[in-house]
Protein backbone atom coordinates (compact mmCIF):
# COMPACT_ATOMS: atom_id res chain seq x y z
CA UNK A 1 0.00 0.00 0.00
CA UNK A 2 1.04 3.76 -0.46
CA UNK A 3 1.90 5.03 3.22
CA UNK A 4 3.64 8.22 1.45
CA UNK A 5 1.21 11.31 0.22
CA UNK A 6 -0.43 14.37 1.14
CA UNK A 7 -3.72 15.02 -1.07
CA UNK A 8 -4.58 11.78 -2.67
CA UNK A 9 -5.60 13.92 -5.53
CA UNK A 10 -2.52 16.02 -6.01
CA UNK A 11 -0.19 12.76 -5.72
CA UNK A 12 0.18 12.61 -9.40
CA UNK A 13 1.48 16.53 -9.49
CA UNK A 14 3.82 16.54 -6.48
CA UNK A 15 5.36 13.03 -7.74
CA UNK A 16 6.19 14.86 -11.04
CA UNK A 17 7.53 18.15 -9.17
CA UNK A 18 9.67 15.72 -7.28
CA UNK A 19 10.86 13.80 -9.72
CA UNK A 20 11.57 17.02 -11.97
CA UNK A 21 13.90 18.62 -8.93
CA UNK A 22 15.84 15.35 -8.67
CA UNK A 23 16.24 15.03 -12.39
CA UNK A 24 17.15 18.58 -13.42
CA UNK A 25 20.15 17.28 -15.84
CA UNK A 26 18.15 15.43 -17.70
CA UNK A 27 14.73 16.49 -17.70
CA UNK A 28 12.31 20.03 -17.73
CA UNK A 29 9.09 20.54 -16.64
CA UNK A 30 6.57 21.46 -19.04
CA UNK A 31 2.87 21.90 -18.96
CA UNK A 32 1.68 18.31 -19.21
CA UNK A 33 4.59 16.42 -18.31
CA UNK A 34 8.37 16.73 -19.47
CA UNK A 35 10.91 17.31 -22.19
CA UNK A 36 14.91 16.73 -22.24
CA UNK A 37 17.12 19.15 -20.11
CA UNK A 38 19.30 19.25 -23.21
CA UNK A 39 19.12 21.11 -26.73
CA UNK A 40 18.06 18.42 -29.51
CA UNK A 41 19.81 17.99 -32.91
CA UNK A 42 16.93 20.12 -35.48
CA UNK A 43 15.42 18.23 -37.93
CA UNK A 44 15.26 15.32 -35.80
CA UNK A 45 12.53 13.17 -35.22
CA UNK A 46 11.21 13.73 -31.95
CA UNK A 47 10.03 10.35 -29.79
CA UNK A 48 7.18 11.81 -27.45
CA UNK A 49 6.10 8.86 -25.34
CA UNK A 50 3.68 9.02 -22.45
CA UNK A 51 0.69 7.50 -20.29
CA UNK A 52 -0.50 7.37 -16.78
CA UNK A 53 1.45 7.66 -13.84
CA UNK A 54 2.23 5.07 -11.30
CA UNK A 55 3.89 2.94 -14.25
CA UNK A 56 7.46 4.88 -13.12
CA UNK A 57 10.21 4.74 -15.00
CA UNK A 58 7.85 4.98 -17.89
CA UNK A 59 6.93 7.57 -18.71
CA UNK A 60 9.08 10.56 -17.20
CA UNK A 61 12.37 8.22 -16.18
CA UNK A 62 12.65 7.50 -19.62
CA UNK A 63 13.12 10.93 -21.33
CA UNK A 64 17.11 12.33 -22.41
CA UNK A 65 19.37 11.27 -24.73
CA UNK A 66 19.23 8.70 -27.00
CA UNK A 67 14.85 7.69 -25.66
CA UNK A 68 12.52 9.38 -25.61
CA UNK A 69 12.26 13.74 -26.08
CA UNK A 70 9.58 14.27 -23.60
CA UNK A 71 6.71 12.37 -22.05
CA UNK A 72 3.52 13.14 -21.37
CA UNK A 73 2.67 12.37 -17.82
CA UNK A 74 -1.11 11.84 -16.82
CA UNK A 75 -2.78 11.41 -13.67
CA UNK A 76 -2.59 7.83 -11.74
CA UNK A 77 -3.40 5.20 -14.20
CA UNK A 78 -5.04 7.69 -16.60
CA UNK A 79 -3.74 8.88 -19.41
CA UNK A 80 -2.81 12.68 -20.49
CA UNK A 81 -5.12 14.57 -21.72
CA UNK A 82 -4.46 15.96 -25.47
CA UNK A 83 -3.69 19.13 -24.42
CA UNK A 84 -0.83 17.51 -22.23
CA UNK A 85 -0.08 15.09 -25.58
CA UNK A 86 0.08 18.47 -27.57
CA UNK A 87 1.60 20.59 -25.04
CA UNK A 88 4.91 18.31 -24.62
CA UNK A 89 5.29 17.56 -28.48
CA UNK A 90 5.34 21.01 -29.66
CA UNK A 91 8.18 22.14 -26.63
CA UNK A 92 9.88 18.50 -28.36
CA UNK A 93 9.85 19.41 -31.20
CA UNK A 94 12.61 20.29 -33.10
CA UNK A 95 11.49 20.15 -36.95
CA UNK A 96 11.87 16.94 -37.92
CA UNK A 97 8.23 16.02 -37.00
CA UNK A 98 6.81 13.88 -33.97
CA UNK A 99 6.54 10.41 -33.03
CA UNK A 100 4.01 9.33 -30.59
CA UNK A 101 4.53 5.93 -28.66
CA UNK A 102 2.89 4.29 -26.21
CA UNK A 103 1.36 1.27 -24.70
CA UNK A 104 -2.37 0.06 -26.35
CA UNK A 105 -4.78 1.76 -23.53
CA UNK A 106 -8.39 3.60 -24.98
CA UNK A 107 -7.75 6.24 -22.63
CA UNK A 108 -4.57 6.85 -24.20
CA UNK A 109 -5.33 5.89 -27.64
CA UNK A 110 -8.20 8.42 -27.41
CA UNK A 111 -6.19 11.37 -26.33
CA UNK A 112 -3.01 10.54 -28.19
CA UNK A 113 -4.72 10.92 -31.30
CA UNK A 114 -6.25 14.04 -30.55
CA UNK A 115 -3.41 15.24 -29.93
CA UNK A 116 -2.02 14.03 -33.39
CA UNK A 117 -4.86 15.64 -35.12
CA UNK A 118 -4.16 19.00 -33.67
CA UNK A 119 -0.40 19.04 -34.30
CA UNK A 120 -1.48 18.22 -37.70
CA UNK A 121 -3.49 20.41 -38.19
CA UNK A 122 -0.90 23.45 -36.75
CA UNK A 123 1.84 22.00 -39.71
CA UNK A 124 3.53 19.13 -37.22
CA UNK A 125 4.28 16.42 -38.95
CA UNK A 126 2.91 13.55 -36.50
CA UNK A 127 2.21 9.99 -36.79
CA UNK A 128 2.03 7.32 -33.85
CA UNK A 129 3.02 3.42 -33.18
CA UNK A 130 1.33 1.94 -30.21
CA UNK A 131 3.27 -0.89 -28.23
CA UNK A 132 1.26 -4.09 -28.37
CA UNK A 133 3.67 -6.66 -26.49
CA UNK A 134 1.77 -8.42 -23.92
CA UNK A 135 0.62 -11.39 -25.17
CA UNK A 136 -1.75 -12.94 -23.02
CA UNK A 137 -4.08 -9.78 -23.51
CA UNK A 138 -5.31 -10.73 -26.71
CA UNK A 139 -5.02 -13.97 -29.48
CA UNK A 140 -2.22 -13.60 -32.24
CA UNK A 141 -5.27 -12.92 -34.49
CA UNK A 142 -6.31 -10.19 -32.72
CA UNK A 143 -2.39 -8.44 -31.60
CA UNK A 144 -3.02 -4.95 -32.47
CA UNK A 145 -5.22 -5.28 -29.77
CA UNK A 146 -2.60 -6.06 -27.04
CA UNK A 147 -2.27 -3.85 -23.98
CA UNK A 148 1.54 -2.30 -24.15
CA UNK A 149 3.69 -3.41 -20.98
CA UNK A 150 7.60 -3.50 -20.47
CA UNK A 151 8.11 -3.67 -24.63
CA UNK A 152 7.62 -0.29 -24.30
CA UNK A 153 11.25 0.25 -24.08
CA UNK A 154 12.66 -1.65 -26.59
CA UNK A 155 9.79 0.26 -28.84
CA UNK A 156 11.20 3.55 -27.10
CA UNK A 157 14.56 2.55 -27.34
CA UNK A 158 15.14 1.82 -31.10
CA UNK A 159 12.47 4.79 -31.88
CA UNK A 160 14.80 7.13 -30.27
CA UNK A 161 18.32 5.52 -31.61
CA UNK A 162 16.51 5.65 -35.40
CA UNK A 163 16.11 9.39 -34.98
CA UNK A 164 19.29 10.10 -33.43
CA UNK A 165 20.56 8.35 -36.64
CA UNK A 166 19.32 11.06 -38.60
CA UNK A 167 16.28 8.74 -40.14
CA UNK A 168 13.37 10.67 -41.09
CA UNK A 169 9.98 10.10 -39.29
CA UNK A 170 8.71 7.78 -42.10
CA UNK A 171 11.98 5.75 -41.49
CA UNK A 172 11.50 5.86 -37.40
CA UNK A 173 7.60 4.80 -37.65
CA UNK A 174 9.24 1.79 -40.18
CA UNK A 175 11.93 0.66 -36.89
CA UNK A 176 9.53 1.08 -33.94
CA UNK A 177 6.69 -0.50 -36.00
CA UNK A 178 9.08 -3.14 -36.45
CA UNK A 179 10.61 -3.57 -33.06
CA UNK A 180 6.83 -3.76 -31.88
CA UNK A 181 5.89 -6.52 -33.49
CA UNK A 182 9.40 -8.41 -32.26
CA UNK A 183 8.74 -7.55 -29.33
CA UNK A 184 6.77 -9.99 -27.25
CA UNK A 185 5.98 -10.13 -22.70
CA UNK A 186 4.55 -12.09 -20.45
CA UNK A 187 3.36 -11.01 -17.02
CA UNK A 188 2.51 -12.49 -13.72
CA UNK A 189 1.42 -10.86 -10.18
CA UNK A 190 1.40 -11.90 -6.58
CA UNK A 191 -0.73 -9.06 -5.23
CA UNK A 192 -2.64 -5.79 -6.54
CA UNK A 193 -2.05 -2.45 -5.29
CA UNK A 194 -3.61 0.29 -3.88
CA UNK A 195 -3.69 3.98 -4.89
CA UNK A 196 -2.84 6.80 -2.41
CA UNK A 197 -5.68 7.28 -0.17
CA UNK A 198 -7.57 4.52 -0.98
CA UNK A 199 -8.69 2.14 2.25
CA UNK A 200 -9.04 -0.71 -0.60
CA UNK A 201 -7.00 -2.21 -2.97
CA UNK A 202 -7.42 -1.63 -6.22
CA UNK A 203 -7.05 -4.74 -7.44
CA UNK A 204 -6.09 -8.02 -5.51
CA UNK A 205 -4.86 -11.93 -5.97
CA UNK A 206 -5.71 -14.19 -3.75
CA UNK A 207 -3.00 -15.28 -1.25
CA UNK A 208 -0.38 -17.53 -2.12
CA UNK A 209 -1.58 -17.51 -5.65
CA UNK A 210 -0.35 -16.45 -8.75
CA UNK A 211 -2.56 -14.23 -11.22
CA UNK A 212 -1.27 -15.41 -15.12
CA UNK A 213 -1.24 -12.52 -17.40
CA UNK A 214 -2.76 -9.92 -15.25
CA UNK A 215 -2.00 -6.63 -16.70
CA UNK A 216 -0.46 -3.20 -15.25
CA UNK A 217 -3.81 -2.05 -14.09
CA UNK A 218 -5.38 -5.59 -12.82
CA UNK A 219 -6.51 -6.22 -15.70
CA UNK A 220 -7.60 -10.04 -15.57
CA UNK A 221 -5.12 -12.46 -16.95
CA UNK A 222 -5.82 -15.75 -18.26
CA UNK A 223 -5.06 -17.87 -15.54
CA UNK A 224 -4.35 -18.43 -11.57
CA UNK A 225 -1.93 -21.06 -9.86
CA UNK A 226 -0.03 -21.38 -6.52
CA UNK A 227 3.20 -19.21 -6.45
CA UNK A 228 5.96 -21.31 -8.01
CA UNK A 229 9.54 -21.12 -7.11
CA UNK A 230 11.65 -19.02 -9.30
CA UNK A 231 12.60 -21.75 -11.47
CA UNK A 232 9.54 -22.70 -12.27
CA UNK A 233 8.38 -19.44 -13.21
CA UNK A 234 11.38 -18.59 -15.72
CA UNK A 235 10.30 -21.81 -17.04
CA UNK A 236 6.37 -20.14 -17.67
CA UNK A 237 8.28 -17.03 -18.72
CA UNK A 238 10.27 -18.81 -21.23
CA UNK A 239 7.99 -21.64 -22.37
CA UNK A 240 5.28 -18.94 -22.90
CA UNK A 241 7.24 -16.44 -24.73
CA UNK A 242 8.70 -18.96 -27.11
CA UNK A 243 5.45 -20.25 -28.20
CA UNK A 244 4.51 -17.34 -30.01
CA UNK A 245 7.24 -16.35 -32.39
CA UNK A 246 7.01 -12.58 -34.16
CA UNK A 247 6.45 -12.81 -37.49
CA UNK A 248 9.78 -13.09 -39.56
CA UNK A 249 11.12 -15.28 -37.12
CA UNK A 250 11.22 -18.64 -38.28
CA UNK A 251 12.67 -20.62 -35.73
CA UNK A 252 13.66 -19.76 -31.80
CA UNK A 253 17.28 -21.32 -32.43
CA UNK A 254 19.97 -19.37 -33.70
CA UNK A 255 18.26 -15.97 -33.12
CA UNK A 256 19.56 -12.56 -31.11
CA UNK A 257 17.03 -11.06 -28.39
CA UNK A 258 17.58 -8.48 -25.90
CA UNK A 259 15.53 -9.65 -22.71
CA UNK A 260 14.08 -7.66 -20.47
CA UNK A 261 13.36 -8.83 -16.77
CA UNK A 262 10.86 -6.70 -15.41
CA UNK A 263 9.73 -5.81 -11.33
CA UNK A 264 6.23 -4.55 -11.40
CA UNK A 265 6.42 -2.71 -8.20
CA UNK A 266 6.98 -4.68 -4.98
CA UNK A 267 9.19 -7.34 -6.22
CA UNK A 268 13.05 -7.38 -4.99
CA UNK A 269 15.80 -7.19 -7.45
CA UNK A 270 17.28 -10.19 -5.98
CA UNK A 271 14.49 -11.86 -6.43
CA UNK A 272 14.18 -11.60 -9.71
CA UNK A 273 17.80 -11.84 -9.93
CA UNK A 274 17.35 -15.34 -8.71
CA UNK A 275 14.38 -15.87 -11.82
CA UNK A 276 16.97 -14.02 -14.36
CA UNK A 277 19.34 -16.80 -13.60
CA UNK A 278 17.07 -19.72 -14.64
CA UNK A 279 15.71 -17.22 -17.78
CA UNK A 280 19.58 -17.01 -18.68
CA UNK A 281 20.02 -21.21 -18.79
CA UNK A 282 16.59 -21.49 -20.40
CA UNK A 283 17.10 -19.68 -23.44
CA UNK A 284 20.67 -20.62 -24.11
CA UNK A 285 19.64 -24.46 -24.28
CA UNK A 286 16.70 -23.23 -26.22
CA UNK A 287 19.79 -21.88 -28.62
CA UNK A 288 19.51 -18.28 -28.47
CA UNK A 289 21.78 -15.57 -27.75
CA UNK A 290 20.94 -12.78 -25.31
CA UNK A 291 21.91 -9.15 -25.92
CA UNK A 292 22.37 -6.57 -23.69
CA UNK A 293 19.86 -7.89 -21.03
CA UNK A 294 17.97 -5.85 -18.42
CA UNK A 295 16.91 -6.92 -15.24
CA UNK A 296 15.06 -4.40 -12.51
CA UNK A 297 12.15 -1.91 -12.90
CA UNK A 298 11.10 -0.66 -16.30
CA UNK A 299 7.39 -0.48 -16.19
CA UNK A 300 5.98 -0.87 -13.25
CA UNK A 301 1.99 -0.90 -11.41
CA UNK A 302 2.41 0.93 -8.16
CA UNK A 303 2.80 -1.57 -5.86
CA UNK A 304 2.10 -4.79 -7.46
CA UNK A 305 3.69 -7.71 -7.02
CA UNK A 306 4.52 -9.31 -9.89
CA UNK A 307 7.17 -9.76 -12.80
CA UNK A 308 6.94 -9.82 -16.83
CA UNK A 309 9.72 -11.34 -18.71
CA UNK A 310 9.72 -9.70 -22.13
CA UNK A 311 11.80 -10.90 -25.33
CA UNK A 312 12.60 -8.84 -27.80
CA UNK A 313 14.03 -10.28 -31.32
CA UNK A 314 16.72 -8.73 -33.09
CA UNK A 315 18.08 -7.65 -36.71
CA UNK A 316 21.18 -6.67 -37.45
CA UNK A 317 19.56 -2.77 -37.49
CA UNK A 318 17.68 -3.30 -33.80
CA UNK A 319 20.82 -4.78 -32.11
CA UNK A 320 22.60 -1.63 -33.27
CA UNK A 321 19.68 0.46 -32.33
CA UNK A 322 19.24 -1.75 -28.93
CA UNK A 323 22.73 -1.32 -27.89
CA UNK A 324 23.16 2.86 -28.25
CA UNK A 325 23.98 4.62 -26.08
CA UNK A 326 21.35 6.69 -23.65
CA UNK A 327 21.05 8.91 -20.65
CA UNK A 328 17.94 8.97 -19.15
CA UNK A 329 17.08 9.37 -15.54
CA UNK A 330 15.85 5.81 -15.51
CA UNK A 331 18.12 4.40 -17.95
CA UNK A 332 21.25 4.60 -19.06
CA UNK A 333 23.68 2.75 -21.79
CA UNK A 334 27.04 3.33 -22.91
CA UNK A 335 28.42 7.13 -23.31
CA UNK A 336 26.31 9.65 -25.10
CA UNK A 337 28.08 12.70 -26.94
CA UNK A 338 27.58 15.75 -24.63
CA UNK A 339 24.42 18.01 -25.80
CA UNK A 340 24.33 21.94 -24.66
CA UNK A 341 21.77 22.50 -21.38
CA UNK A 342 18.60 24.69 -22.52
CA UNK A 343 17.98 27.35 -19.94
CA UNK A 344 15.11 27.27 -17.96
CA UNK A 345 12.82 29.23 -19.73
CA UNK A 346 9.33 28.14 -18.94
CA UNK A 347 8.22 25.71 -22.19
CA UNK A 348 4.96 26.23 -23.65
CA UNK A 349 3.81 29.12 -21.01
CA UNK A 350 0.06 29.00 -21.10
CA UNK A 351 -1.16 31.93 -23.11
CA UNK A 352 -4.44 33.33 -21.55
CA UNK A 353 -6.82 33.98 -25.08
CA UNK A 354 -8.46 36.87 -24.67
CA UNK A 355 -12.56 36.62 -24.64
CA UNK A 356 -14.56 37.20 -27.69
CA UNK A 357 -17.02 39.51 -27.61
CA UNK A 358 -20.76 38.46 -27.19
CA UNK A 359 -24.04 39.85 -27.21
CA UNK A 360 -25.64 40.81 -23.73
CA UNK A 361 -28.36 38.07 -24.71
CA UNK A 362 -25.37 35.44 -24.98
CA UNK A 363 -23.84 37.30 -22.01
CA UNK A 364 -26.70 36.48 -19.49
CA UNK A 365 -27.36 32.81 -20.85
CA UNK A 366 -23.88 32.44 -19.66
CA UNK A 367 -24.67 33.12 -16.34
CA UNK A 368 -27.42 30.32 -16.81
CA UNK A 369 -24.46 28.00 -18.21
CA UNK A 370 -21.88 28.44 -15.25
CA UNK A 371 -24.82 27.69 -12.64
CA UNK A 372 -25.11 24.43 -14.53
CA UNK A 373 -21.75 24.17 -14.53
CA UNK A 374 -21.69 24.62 -10.52
CA UNK A 375 -25.10 22.17 -10.07
CA UNK A 376 -22.64 19.48 -12.32
CA UNK A 377 -20.16 19.99 -9.77
CA UNK A 378 -22.10 19.59 -6.82
CA UNK A 379 -23.44 16.43 -8.41
CA UNK A 380 -20.36 14.67 -9.37
CA UNK A 381 -18.83 16.25 -5.47
CA UNK A 382 -21.77 13.66 -3.93
CA UNK A 383 -21.60 11.10 -5.88
CA UNK A 384 -18.12 10.90 -6.07
CA UNK A 385 -17.15 8.00 -3.88
CA UNK A 386 -20.67 6.06 -5.76
CA UNK A 387 -19.21 6.44 -9.38
CA UNK A 388 -15.88 5.49 -7.71
CA UNK A 389 -17.36 2.04 -6.72
CA UNK A 390 -19.00 1.66 -9.77
CA UNK A 391 -16.39 1.90 -11.83
CA UNK A 392 -13.93 -0.59 -10.05
CA UNK A 393 -16.71 -3.33 -10.38
CA UNK A 394 -15.10 -3.95 -13.71
CA UNK A 395 -13.07 -0.59 -14.32
CA UNK A 396 -10.54 1.05 -12.67
CA UNK A 397 -12.19 2.74 -10.12
CA UNK A 398 -11.01 6.16 -10.67
CA UNK A 399 -14.03 7.46 -12.92
CA UNK A 400 -15.45 9.44 -9.61
CA UNK A 401 -12.52 11.38 -9.26
CA UNK A 402 -11.50 11.96 -12.63
CA UNK A 403 -15.22 13.60 -12.97
CA UNK A 404 -14.25 15.80 -9.79
CA UNK A 405 -11.29 16.78 -11.42
CA UNK A 406 -12.58 17.35 -14.63
CA UNK A 407 -15.68 19.97 -13.52
CA UNK A 408 -13.40 21.74 -10.99
CA UNK A 409 -11.32 22.50 -13.59
CA UNK A 410 -14.24 23.60 -15.73
CA UNK A 411 -16.10 25.67 -13.56
CA UNK A 412 -13.00 27.52 -12.69
CA UNK A 413 -12.74 28.45 -16.32
CA UNK A 414 -15.66 29.40 -16.67
CA UNK A 415 -15.77 31.55 -13.83
CA UNK A 416 -12.76 33.52 -15.47
CA UNK A 417 -14.53 33.07 -18.39
CA UNK A 418 -17.54 34.93 -17.14
CA UNK A 419 -15.50 37.40 -15.42
CA UNK A 420 -13.79 38.55 -18.57
CA UNK A 421 -17.86 38.80 -20.51
CA UNK A 422 -17.93 35.64 -22.38
CA UNK A 423 -21.25 34.63 -24.07
CA UNK A 424 -22.14 31.01 -23.73
CA UNK A 425 -20.66 29.77 -26.29
CA UNK A 426 -17.00 30.57 -25.56
CA UNK A 427 -18.10 29.99 -22.03
CA UNK A 428 -18.92 25.92 -22.77
CA UNK A 429 -16.05 26.32 -25.03
CA UNK A 430 -13.48 27.40 -22.01
CA UNK A 431 -14.73 24.82 -20.10
CA UNK A 432 -14.55 21.77 -22.10
CA UNK A 433 -10.96 22.44 -22.80
CA UNK A 434 -9.94 23.08 -18.87
CA UNK A 435 -12.03 19.78 -17.94
CA UNK A 436 -10.64 17.65 -20.52
CA UNK A 437 -6.92 19.38 -20.17
CA UNK A 438 -7.19 18.69 -16.37
CA UNK A 439 -9.25 15.27 -16.17
CA UNK A 440 -7.26 13.50 -18.36
CA UNK A 441 -8.06 9.66 -19.83
CA UNK A 442 -11.30 8.61 -21.48
CA UNK A 443 -14.12 10.84 -19.85
CA UNK A 444 -11.50 13.68 -20.11
CA UNK A 445 -11.59 13.51 -23.76
CA UNK A 446 -15.63 12.98 -24.25
CA UNK A 447 -16.95 15.51 -22.24
CA UNK A 448 -14.14 17.95 -23.04
CA UNK A 449 -15.90 17.26 -26.81
CA UNK A 450 -18.74 17.55 -25.62
CA UNK A 451 -19.17 20.74 -24.00
CA UNK A 452 -17.16 22.50 -26.54
CA UNK A 453 -20.19 20.63 -29.51
CA UNK A 454 -22.74 22.49 -27.19
CA UNK A 455 -20.88 26.10 -27.22
CA UNK A 456 -19.99 26.23 -30.85
CA UNK A 457 -24.17 25.12 -31.08
CA UNK A 458 -24.92 27.91 -28.78
CA UNK A 459 -22.59 30.46 -30.40
CA UNK A 460 -21.83 33.91 -28.35
CA UNK A 461 -24.63 35.98 -30.84
CA UNK A 462 -28.13 35.55 -29.51
CA UNK A 463 -29.87 34.19 -26.15
CA UNK A 464 -29.99 30.20 -26.87
CA UNK A 465 -33.13 29.48 -27.65
CA UNK A 466 -34.91 25.95 -27.14
CA UNK A 467 -34.27 24.53 -30.55
CA UNK A 468 -30.39 25.89 -30.14
CA UNK A 469 -29.87 24.16 -27.44
CA UNK A 470 -31.47 21.02 -28.28
CA UNK A 471 -29.27 21.41 -31.86
CA UNK A 472 -26.45 21.44 -29.16
CA UNK A 473 -27.16 18.45 -27.44
CA UNK A 474 -27.51 16.76 -30.62
CA UNK A 475 -23.92 18.52 -31.86
CA UNK A 476 -22.24 17.07 -28.26
CA UNK A 477 -23.90 13.71 -29.01
CA UNK A 478 -22.68 13.28 -32.57
CA UNK A 479 -18.95 14.49 -31.07
CA UNK A 480 -19.35 11.72 -28.48
CA UNK A 481 -20.09 8.98 -31.24
CA UNK A 482 -17.45 10.13 -33.10
CA UNK A 483 -14.98 8.32 -30.41
CA UNK A 484 -16.51 4.86 -31.79
CA UNK A 485 -19.22 3.51 -29.66
CA UNK A 486 -22.74 2.73 -30.55
CA UNK A 487 -25.68 1.95 -28.54
CA UNK A 488 -25.47 -1.12 -26.61
CA UNK A 489 -21.88 -1.12 -25.98
CA UNK A 490 -22.31 0.32 -22.22
CA UNK A 491 -21.28 3.62 -22.13
CA UNK A 492 -22.56 6.99 -21.74
CA UNK A 493 -23.78 7.14 -25.51
CA UNK A 494 -26.46 4.48 -23.84
CA UNK A 495 -27.56 7.93 -21.60
CA UNK A 496 -26.89 10.52 -24.14
CA UNK A 497 -28.33 9.55 -27.43
CA UNK A 498 -31.79 8.62 -25.36
CA UNK A 499 -31.45 11.91 -23.58
CA UNK A 500 -30.87 13.85 -27.01
CA UNK A 501 -33.60 11.95 -28.85
CA UNK A 502 -36.16 12.55 -26.19
CA UNK A 503 -35.12 16.58 -26.04
CA UNK A 504 -35.57 17.14 -29.82
CA UNK A 505 -38.42 15.29 -30.26
CA UNK A 506 -40.32 17.35 -27.02
CA UNK A 507 -39.43 20.51 -28.37
CA UNK A 508 -40.28 19.53 -31.99
CA UNK A 509 -43.63 18.40 -30.54
CA UNK A 510 -43.80 22.24 -29.01
CA UNK A 511 -42.60 21.59 -25.15
CA UNK A 512 -40.97 24.45 -23.48
CA UNK A 513 -37.34 23.68 -22.83
CA UNK A 514 -38.22 23.81 -18.91
CA UNK A 515 -40.59 20.30 -19.37
CA UNK A 516 -38.79 19.39 -22.53
CA UNK A 517 -35.11 18.79 -20.72
CA UNK A 518 -37.16 17.38 -17.13
CA UNK A 519 -38.50 14.43 -19.31
CA UNK A 520 -35.34 13.74 -21.49
CA UNK A 521 -33.60 13.33 -18.01
CA UNK A 522 -36.19 10.79 -16.58
CA UNK A 523 -35.33 9.18 -19.88
CA UNK A 524 -31.56 9.57 -19.18
CA UNK A 525 -32.01 8.45 -15.09
CA UNK A 526 -33.14 5.14 -16.81
CA UNK A 527 -31.01 4.42 -19.21
CA UNK A 528 -28.07 4.49 -17.06
CA UNK A 529 -29.78 2.15 -14.82
CA UNK A 530 -30.63 -0.20 -17.89
CA UNK A 531 -26.72 -0.45 -18.66
CA UNK A 532 -26.61 -3.14 -15.39
CA UNK A 533 -27.81 -5.59 -18.42
CA UNK A 534 -25.65 -4.47 -20.66
CA UNK A 535 -21.83 -6.27 -21.37
CA UNK A 536 -19.01 -3.55 -22.10
CA UNK A 537 -17.40 -3.76 -25.24
CA UNK A 538 -15.41 -0.55 -24.81
CA UNK A 539 -12.56 0.79 -22.99
CA UNK A 540 -11.11 -0.74 -19.81
CA UNK A 541 -13.93 -2.32 -18.88
CA UNK A 542 -14.27 -4.38 -21.89
CA UNK A 543 -12.21 -7.00 -20.90
CA UNK A 544 -13.82 -7.33 -17.40
CA UNK A 545 -17.53 -7.95 -20.00
CA UNK A 546 -18.74 -10.79 -17.23
CA UNK A 547 -18.15 -8.88 -13.57
CA UNK A 548 -19.55 -6.41 -15.28
CA UNK A 549 -22.91 -7.84 -16.00
CA UNK A 550 -25.66 -6.21 -13.11
CA UNK A 551 -23.78 -2.84 -12.54
CA UNK A 552 -24.47 0.10 -14.35
CA UNK A 553 -21.62 1.78 -16.46
CA UNK A 554 -20.04 4.46 -14.62
CA UNK A 555 -19.89 6.98 -17.50
CA UNK A 556 -23.70 6.78 -17.70
CA UNK A 557 -24.61 6.88 -14.02
CA UNK A 558 -22.58 9.89 -14.09
CA UNK A 559 -24.33 11.66 -17.63
CA UNK A 560 -28.13 10.74 -16.25
CA UNK A 561 -26.88 12.46 -12.65
CA UNK A 562 -25.92 15.76 -14.49
CA UNK A 563 -28.77 15.68 -16.65
CA UNK A 564 -30.77 15.49 -13.64
CA UNK A 565 -28.79 18.49 -11.92
CA UNK A 566 -29.15 20.68 -14.97
CA UNK A 567 -32.80 20.12 -15.25
CA UNK A 568 -33.14 21.29 -12.00
CA UNK A 569 -31.59 24.76 -13.11
CA UNK A 570 -33.24 25.32 -16.25
CA UNK A 571 -36.59 25.01 -13.83
CA UNK A 572 -35.46 27.16 -11.43
CA UNK A 573 -34.09 29.77 -14.22
CA UNK A 574 -37.62 29.65 -16.10
CA UNK A 575 -39.49 30.03 -12.21
CA UNK A 576 -37.08 33.16 -11.47
CA UNK A 577 -37.53 34.60 -15.19
CA UNK A 578 -41.53 34.11 -14.87
CA UNK A 579 -41.17 36.06 -11.22
CA UNK A 580 -39.60 38.91 -12.43
N1 LIG B 1 -15.63 5.20 -27.02
C1 LIG B 1 -16.41 5.64 -26.04
N2 LIG B 1 -17.47 6.43 -26.32
C2 LIG B 1 -18.26 6.91 -25.34
N3 LIG B 1 -18.05 6.64 -24.05
C3 LIG B 1 -17.00 5.88 -23.71
C4 LIG B 1 -16.12 5.33 -24.67
N4 LIG B 1 -15.17 4.61 -24.00
C5 LIG B 1 -15.45 4.72 -22.70
N5 LIG B 1 -16.55 5.47 -22.51
C6 LIG B 1 -17.14 5.92 -21.25
O1 LIG B 1 -16.08 6.37 -20.42
C7 LIG B 1 -16.28 5.87 -19.11
C8 LIG B 1 -14.93 5.67 -18.43
O2 LIG B 1 -14.47 6.89 -18.01
P1 LIG B 1 -13.26 7.00 -16.97
O3 LIG B 1 -13.33 5.87 -16.00
O4 LIG B 1 -13.30 8.35 -16.39
O5 LIG B 1 -12.03 6.88 -17.92
P2 LIG B 1 -10.75 5.94 -17.87
O6 LIG B 1 -11.21 4.60 -18.43
O7 LIG B 1 -9.79 6.61 -18.77
O8 LIG B 1 -10.30 5.85 -16.46
C9 LIG B 1 -17.03 4.59 -19.29
O9 LIG B 1 -17.79 4.31 -18.17
C10 LIG B 1 -17.88 4.84 -20.52
O10 LIG B 1 -19.14 5.38 -20.18
O1 LIG C 1 -4.21 3.83 -17.25
C1 LIG C 1 -3.71 4.21 -18.26
C2 LIG C 1 -4.52 4.56 -19.42
O2 LIG C 1 -5.79 4.13 -19.06
P1 LIG C 1 -7.15 4.65 -19.63
O3 LIG C 1 -8.15 4.07 -18.68
O4 LIG C 1 -7.24 4.06 -20.98
O5 LIG C 1 -7.11 6.16 -19.58
C3 LIG C 1 -2.32 4.39 -18.28
O6 LIG C 1 -1.78 4.09 -17.04
C4 LIG C 1 -1.57 3.65 -19.32
O7 LIG C 1 -0.89 4.65 -19.96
Amino acid sequence: MTRLFNEPSEFADEMIDGFVAANQRWVRRVHGGVVRATRSTPGRVALVVGGGSGHYPAFGGLVGQGLAHGAALGNLFASPSWQQVRSVARSAHSGGGVLLSYGNYAGDVLNFDQAQAKLVAEGIETRTVTVTDDISSASVAEKHKRRGIAGDLTVFKTAAAASDAGYPLDEVVRVAEKANERTRSFGVAFSGCSLPGSDEPLFTVPEGRMAVGMGIHGEPGIGETDVPTANELAELFVASLLAELPDGVEEARGQRVAVLLNGLGSVKYEELFVVYAKVDQLLREAGLTVVEPEVGELVTSFDMAGASLTLFWLDDELEGFWAAPADAPAFKKGAVDAAERLDDTVLEALVAESIPPASPESQEAARTVFAALEAVKTTVDENVDELGRIDAVAGDGDHGIGMQRGVNAAVAAALDALQGGAGAGTLLDRAGDAWSDRAGGTSGALWGSALASLGSALTDDAAPSRRSVAAGVAAATDAILEFGATVGDKTMVDVLVPFSDSLTSSIDAGADLTTAWAAAADVAVAAAAATADLMPKMGRARPHAEKSLGTPDAGATSLGLITRAVADVIAARADAHRAS
